[in-house]
């Protein structure tokens, strides 16, 4: 099996701060509050798009981040939203959690999503805390963070272009100047013949996957060497570039050994003659590449008998002449032939990560005797309090106190005065 595999990190935006504000109108010297509320951070969310084959795009862009949300502002007005970012990945990608290995998710079809980490929601503005008791509160909530996710994907990849020729036509050379990236290779049951793989990706952003076929012609029609999956690769392949050397070193002249080449194509599986074939004129900065080329072009008209040739692009892998405007060829025809396998479906399922809730806090104590508070819930609620208003922490330290936090310390011996720390903040614990 052939995988390219990355591993990303994820982040979702946190929602927008809550606003402690207050009415200010003509006549009414104390108005009440009008804080609104922060707005929606953006989701991360992973979107199948079939027209992608590798994940070679995410070799240049490993974090991901969606944007924050607006705080809310004053005359009760909410922050605005942010956009949901949604990142394309080719069907058939598996998404793993990189630090536990645990699959998250299976995107396979058209239009498959997965919402991989939820935006924060956006805080409350202090219009929401007032109450008979306290009519104008200075308390709002920040945003709530958003969830931050490390991933690895996973893609078996499968060949969309296969490399036909006979041996030293310049397959490998081709293969190696044309690709910049090696997926990795497991091993195979039938050791002798390991296809050799690579991904090609153009300036414009398309990308597919190229093989050489080895051994189809060493008696491969004989079933040698060749196993079943390297047969899915074969079938899959929507466009075969096959090499004619024009070298004009072989002993064998040009079309016969691209005819010899068809009908071992044939034999191997009759279906492959009728896949798309571009022709390639390999090694033409040989001195008589030139005559070489003509006289196949020659031999191929007259085989066609006033129908049209197939189409050919005269290369050489040695100076790079040709190759991009073959390359540019080649992911022009994959866009325009139909999958010999099966359309991609196109499916609407959609999907969100849950989370597991973790233990909601843990305490600890530093060497100067003070108290640590961490973990998730804690902190996530730490984060959402605004540290500004005196109203705000109020309303932590019942929080905490609903959490349980204040029992446990006691019980962990904490003593009045002491100091208590989460993340940055310290504070005095008091009775
Ligand atoms: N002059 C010239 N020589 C080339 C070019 N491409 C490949 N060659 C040479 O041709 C020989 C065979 O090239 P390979 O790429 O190994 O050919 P192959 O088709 O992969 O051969 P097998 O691995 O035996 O199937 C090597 O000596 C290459 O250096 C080219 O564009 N111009």
């Amino acid at each position: 099996m052939f995988v390219d595999q990355v591993k990303i990190s994820i982040k979702a935006g946190n929602g927008g701060n809550g606003a402690v504000a207050f009415r200010r109108e003509k006549f009414v010297p104390n108005g009440g509050p009008a804080g609104g509320d922060g707005g929606h951070g953006g989701d991360v969310i992973f979107k199948v798009d079939t027209g992608l084959r590798t994940l070679m795009d995410f070799r240049y862009q490993r974090k991901f981040k969606a944007g924050s949300g607006s705080n809310g502002m004053n005359k009760q007005m909410t922050g605005r939203s942010a956009e949901n970012l949604v990142i394309k990945v080719p069907g058939g990608t598996i998404v793993k959690d990189t630090d536990s290995g645990e699959v998250i998710g299976d995107l396979v079809d058209e239009n498959d999503t997965l919402v991989i980490a939820k935006g924060g929601r956006g805080g409350r503005g202090n219009i929401h805390f007032a109450s008979p008791k306290n009519p104008a509160p200075e308390i709002a909530e920040n945003g709530e963070p958003g969830q931050e996710r490390n991933v690895q994907l996973e893609l078996q990849l499968l060949a969309d272009v296969g490399l036909l020729g006979f041996p030293s036509v310049g397959k490998s050379t081709l293969l190696s100047v044309v690709t910049s990236a090696k997926p990795k290779i497991a091993e195979y049951h039938f050791t002798t013949l390991v296809p050799n793989l690579g991904m090609v990706q153009l300036d414009d952003g398309r990308d597919f996957v190229i093989a050489d076929i080895p051994g189809l012609i060493e008696g491969a029609s004989q079933g040698v060497g060749l196993g079943f999956e390297f047969l899915r690769h074969v079938e899959r392949t929507k466009v075969l570039l096959h090499l004619v050397d024009m070298g004009g070193l072989e002993e064998e002249n040009p079309y016969e050994s691209y005819q010899k080449i068809n009908e071992e194509l044939k034999k191997y599986d009759p279906e492959l003659i009728n896949r798309r074939q571009i022709i390639v004129a390999t090694k033409m900065d040989m001195p008589d590449a030139e005559t070489c080329l003509k006289e196949f072009q020659a031999r191929l008209r007259e085989q066609h008998d006033g129908r049209q040739i197939p189409e050919i692009f005269p290369i050489s892998a040695i100076t790079h002449q040709g190759l991009q405007a073959l390359m540019q060829r080649t992911a022009d025809v994959l866009e325009s032939t139909p999958n010999p396998v099966k359309a991609p479906e196109v499916s609407n399922n959609e999907a969100t990560y849950k989370y597991e809730a973790k233990k909601p806090f843990t305490i600890e104590r530093d060497e100067d005797g003070t108290w640590v508070l961490s973990g998730e819930k804690l902190e996530k609620l730490f984060k959402m309090t605004n540290t500004e208003h005196d109203d705000s922490l109020i309303r932590f330290a019942r929080q905490m106190r609903g959490m349980g936090v204040d029992d446990a310390l006691r019980q962990a011996g904490i003593k009045n005065g002491d100091s208590v720390r989460i993340l940055d903040f310290t504070f005095e614990f008091v009775e």
